[in-house]
């Protein structure tokens, strides 16, 4: 395998394989929704989508990134989710970055959605699919988020090498630039505990694919 590691706007062609990596914050929520037992998440073209969504749908629980805002119900913040039950719920989710990646891939032949609390599940995906194009969509700062580049590192690294030692890896995401802005508080719509669930390595047993329903992008655990 040889993996290619690519921002949003590198993006030129339809990848084979598409592993879709936000660790802070989108795809740690969206597992933790998961955990907190959605059924599924609708990835959100844009804030107005979102909305009109919520309108025809008014028991979708929405969700998007910054302060608390209205005709949303939730924050993206794994912190702030992991009290709610979202038992058989759907999720309606427009982050700034982690959303906007997974739909930038959305005609690839498989779309997994990662961040390091889903790492291993996501590896064996790929790993049993055995394809040599696999392109990692590094969804921070136009592909040089530190801590979204050593998930990425990590998850093609352990694809071929399963015993792959995590404490590097972890140890850059803690100290990317998004950590200490999450950290100090400078995020809206965050919580002390944000940073610690993100870099909580394999802690879901399940990886996460995107696949195209009717006109949406929906997000579901994938084992
Ligand atoms: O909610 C987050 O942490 C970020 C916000 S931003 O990219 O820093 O504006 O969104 P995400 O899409 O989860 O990276
Ligand atoms: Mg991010």
């Amino acid at each position: 395998m040889d993996p290619r590691f690519l921002g949003i706007p590198e993006l030129t062609d339809v990848p084979s394989v598409a592993v879709v990596v936000d660790v802070m914050r989108a795809y740690t929520v969206a597992a933790w929704a998961f955990a907190q037992g959605a059924e599924k998440i609708v990835l959100a073209e844009s804030l107005d989508d979102a909305r009109s969504l919520k309108a025809r749908h008014p028991d979708w629980v929405t969700l998007k990134d910054g302060p608390p805002s209205p005709g949303f119900d939730a924050v993206n913040s794994p912190a702030l989710l992991r009290s709610t039950d979202l038992t058989g719920r759907t999720v309606v989710q427009k982050t700034t970055a982690g959303t906007v990646g997974a739909l930038a891939v959305k005609d690839a032949s498989l779309v997994l959605c990662a961040s390091f609390v889903v790492a291993e599940a996501t590896a064996r995906v790929v790993r049993t699919r055995a394809s040599d194009d696999v392109t990692f969509v590094i969804t921070g700062e136009e592909g040089r988020a530190e801590e979204d580049l050593a998930c990425a590192h990590y998850i093609a690294r352990r694809i071929t090498e399963p015993s792959t030692d995590p404490t590097d890896y972890l140890e850059r995401a803690a100290n990317s630039a998004a950590a200490a802005e999450l950290s100090q508080g400078v995020r809206e719509g965050s919580h002390p505990d944000d940073v610690p669930l993100c870099l909580e390595l394999d802690r879901f047993p399940f990886a996460m694919r995107a696949t195209q329903e009717d006109t949406l992008m929906i997000l579901r655990p994938y084992t």
